[in-house]
């Protein structure tokens, strides 16, 4: 899909009337390789080839809108009541968010009234609106120290229609949506909803996952905490499968679709044989298949460690009545639900080596919810925060139906739709995964027999 500058413009409410209370603070800025000044924008590709293909004046080049403080703003502060909801699985520095965007509501912009609405978009159905928590500073001052979320979240459905009742009887006038990409799906048909009755409230989204496959945003928040718990249990593993007669060792991770938290948590590690994830499908059987370059690395190296994405390899497991195809179906979201391709793969390499006359040591960990209930490391502490301020700026300044993200290490407003519109996943072609195959030495693919001829061999 080519995108062109108008597909990347954010809505606004309506003409910016009020003084912004940070508008001493901005007074005297520019562009700067640091700052993005008010009303310029910040490019949507970055190489000069991808530039030069657009054939167009800087000025029309896709471009998204710089976030951040705006002079005037929309809402008169004194009058705002801002609502906060978190849907969808957990991920480290929700309570981050949450509580930035409370502290700028509340100490900068000094709104009337924050409501958290409680167990995700559930809390905005009519049976639940009346159930909030009263938000503060002083309620919020030490949630960043714990994972999970203090407002709850949830999965499932709920109609579009039925959120916008509860925003108006609740006098919500910035509703800030933190979810996934169901969450941000949620937040385009709620913001949709909103306009169709031609209500002045503002909706922004701030994206959160820990498998980091939204697009539009350099890395989701969340993420960098999450891999970085997921390298201990690969370091447990290695340590394990190296200590063992023909040692096996397997850890398999979330990422249903998208194997970004299998790679980064690899190569963080560095301890891993083979990484296999959802973008890149492989076979078991043949030659060139994964088991016989498992049982080729047990033999040179006398153990194996594998990093495996729970989205990996489902093909494999979709033949009816084969183990671990765990029934399928989706969640109350959608979601499709995944077989289990740990349990297979630990299986079938287990068979397959002792067959092979090297009877395997398995070490297998699925450490599942552990790397994603964890609070938000240093890092993702401090993004979250600037998250959190920048969306509190862009409802204070009328954006709606806008996601804030980094994007080339910029803060931007992304229209809403275009979050759901294309999911992020390693690019077999792309650099990461060039990373991936440099660490592991393993091939680009495990293929069979019959497409031998197209695969190339590993790099050592
Ligand atoms: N197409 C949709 N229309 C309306 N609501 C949706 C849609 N997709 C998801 N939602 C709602 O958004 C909420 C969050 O969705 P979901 O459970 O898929 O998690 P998510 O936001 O994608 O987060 P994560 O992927 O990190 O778990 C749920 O309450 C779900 O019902
Ligand atoms: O919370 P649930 O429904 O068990 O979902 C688990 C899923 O949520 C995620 O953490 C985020 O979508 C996935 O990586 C994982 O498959
Ligand atoms: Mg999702």
């Amino acid at each position: 899909m080519t995108l062109h500058l108008d597909d990347l413009r954010v809505r606004h409410l309506g003409e910016c009337r009020y003084d912004s209370p940070l508008a001493e603070m901005l007074s005297t800025k520019q562009t700067s390789p640091h700052y993005v000044a008010e009303g310029d924008r910040v490019l949507l590709e970055d190489t000069v080839s991808m530039l030069a293909g657009h054939r167009l004046p800087p000025a029309r080049v896709p471009s998204f809108e710089g976030a951040g403080p705006r002079r005037k703003i929309y809402f008169d502060p004194a009058q705002v009541t801002a609502g906060i909801v978190t849907c969808g699985g957990l991920c480290p520095g929700l309570n981050n968010v949450i509580r930035g965007l409370v502290q700028e509501l509340a100490v900068h912009y000094q709104v009337k009234r924050i409501l958290g609405f409680r167990n995700g978009l559930q809390g905005l159905t009519a049976d639940h609106r009346h159930d909030t928590v009263e938000l503060t500073p002083a309620h919020v001052r030490d949630i960043h120290k714990d994972g999970g979320t203090i407002l709850g979240s949830s999965r499932g459905g709920q109609d579009a229609d039925e959120m916008v009742d509860s925003l108006v009887l609740r006098g919500v006038d910035v509703m800030f949506v933190i979810g996934g990409d169901g969450g941000m799906r949620a937040a385009t048909y709620l913001s949709d909803a909103i306009r169709a009755r031609g209500l002045d409230i503002a909706v922004i989204g701030v994206p959160k996952t820990i498998d980091n496959d939204l697009p539009f945003t350099d890395q989701s928040f969340g993420f960098q905490s999450a891999f970085a718990r997921a390298t201990d249990f690969i370091s447990s593993v290695s340590v394990e499968a190296a200590s063992s007669p023909n040692g096996v060792g397997i850890v398999k991770l979330m990422g249903r679709h998208s194997g970004f938290i299998a790679s980064y948590a690899a190569l963080a590690a560095n301890g891993a044989d083979i990484v296999l994830i959802p973008e890149i499908p492989f076979a078991l059987e043949g030659p060139d298949g994964l088991l016989a370059h498992i049982e080729q690395r047990v033999r040179a190296k006398g153990y194996v460690v594998i990093v495996l994405a729970e989205g990996a390899g489902q093909d494999l497991l979709d033949q009816p009545g084969a183990a671990h195809r765990n029934g399928r179906g989706t969640d109350a979201s959608g979601n499709l639900k995944l077989g289990n391709i740990g349990e297979l793969l630990k299986d079938r390499v287990a068979a397959h080596l002792t067959a092979a006359g090297l009877p395997p040591t398995m070490r297998y960990i699925d450490p599942s919810y552990a790397i994603r209930s964890i609070a938000a490391n240093p890092y993702d502490s401090v993004y979250c925060l600037r998250l959190a301020h920048a969306a509190v700026h862009a409802a204070m300044a009328g954006r709606t139906a806008a996601a804030v993200a980094r994007w080339r290490r910029r803060f931007v407003h992304v229209p809403l739709s275009l979050m759901t519109s294309r999911r992020n996943q390693v690019d077999p072609d792309g650099d990461l995964w060039m990373s991936v195959l440099e660490t592991t030495c393993q091939p680009a693919e495990f293929g069979t027999a019959a497409d031998r001829e197209k695969v190339p061999m590993g790099f050592c």
